[in-house]
């Protein structure tokens, strides 16, 4: 690539899009020129987002005004942050924020346009669950405040994404226009997080599984970790991934929408990686006792195979019988399951 003619600041925003994720980081980076500059900057606008909105050492009140004031701050030339806590992981990145800043204002309007009204939704959005989750120590409450939570943090980078794909001309203006199908696409990704990560939340006093859900095994969060309720927490964890599964069919469809190789090679990858999972963490007890991952030998085979819808769809069909063969007839969802994975099956 031209790199020569890079700006110092250009640079040195890449530099962080490889710091903060590595895989993924890669595929960003094969995108076309113009739309892999928009994507790398919306990619860090958003993890400066984050950054703050994950720091419990920030006061909630100054934390507050800065997710609120996110659309000013990345137009605020020099602007930075330097109070995150020292294990916040991308602490550097806020600290040398005005390169982002900085090449932000090159990227043409629309680019602009799109990506600053996302960032304004979405500060406003964690803002909201910030002060009531201050309040409500019991964080999420209904499936529907779920939902929402992962409406703001991931279901926006979806609808922002597909925008960006419209805008350049590469895929079809109504990939930005079928906004459930670009919603599901986040939530899908972010609630197999949320299932994956349960015990690393829950250290961290961070609580997204809706009470709605874990009330009917146990009388708190913390209770699914002990093995005393073992049998009502593989349940839990069902009823859980039974509500992810949902949003599988959206993203197949959206999946299919996709024209552009390098553009589908960015969106199937996390998509595909995201079943296999859920595929592992369903009906798997590991999940409240350690970080339950794929395995790197399936994370490499899954990124080669991602590059089509064919095998996409043969990917979703593997691990939706992985699912089926793992189901429990004991569990209490056993047949909602067994129904979700037959639509994923039918909606490929
Ligand atoms: C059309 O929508 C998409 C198309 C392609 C990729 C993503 C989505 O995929 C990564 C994939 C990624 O970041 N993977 C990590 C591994 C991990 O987080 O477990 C990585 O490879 O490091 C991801 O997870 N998130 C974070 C959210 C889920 C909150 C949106 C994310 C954050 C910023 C951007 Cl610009 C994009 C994404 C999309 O977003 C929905």
């Amino acid at each position: 690539k031209k790199i020569a003619s890079w700006s110092k600041s250009k640079i040195r925003c890449y530099e962080f899009l490889n710091m903060t994720s590595r895989s993924f980081a890669a595929v960003i980076q094969e995108l076309n020129d113009e739309l892999r500059d928009a994507v790398c900057l919306f990619y860090l606008v958003l993890r400066g987002l984050d950054t703050i909105e994950d720091d419990m050492t920030i006061p909630i009140e100054k934390k507050v005004s800065i997710l609120r004031s996110w659309e000013e701050i990345i137009v605020t030339d020099g602007w930075n942050f330097t109070e995150n806590g020292p294990n916040e992981k991308d602490r550097q990145l806020l600290v040398e924020y005005p390169v982002v800043i900085e090449e932000l204002k090159n990227l043409n309007k629309t680019y602009k346009e799109i990506i600053f009204d996302i960032a304004k939704q979405m500060g406003n959005g964690m803002a909201d669950y910030a002060t009531n989750a201050a309040h409500n120590k019991f964080g999420v409450n209904t499936v529907k405040d779920y939902d929402q939570y992962c409406f703001y943090v991931a279901g926006l980078v979806g609808l922002g994404l597909s925008s960006l794909f419209s805008a350049s001309g590469l895929e079809s203006p109504e990939v930005g226009r079928n906004t459930k199908l670009s919603i599901s696409m986040g939530l899908f990704l972010q609630k197999a997080n949320i299932i994956r990560d349960y015990l690393e939340d829950l250290d961290d006093n961070r609580r997204f599984w809706p009470k709605e859900i874990w009330s009917q095994y146990v009388n708190d969060l913390s209770d699914l970790k002990d093995p005393e309720h073992k049998k009502q927490a593989i349940n839990c964890l069902s009823r859980m991934c039974l509500d992810a599964l949902q949003r599988a069919p959206d993203c197949l469809t959206y999946l299919s929408n996709i024209r552009d190789q390098k553009i589908f090679n960015f969106c199937a990858i996390p998509q595909v990686m995201a079943i296999a999972t859920l595929a592992i963490l369903f009906q798997n007890y590991q999940v409240y006792q350690k970080n339950v991952k794929i395995r790197k030998g399936e994370t490499l085979k899954l990124i080669q195979k991602a590059t089509n819808i064919l095998n996409v769809i043969d990917i979703f069909r593997h691990y939706t019988r992985v699912i089926i063969t793992k189901n429990n007839s004991r569990d209490p969802n056993f047949l909602k399951i067994s129904i979700a994975c037959g639509q994923i099956e039918q909606s490929c």
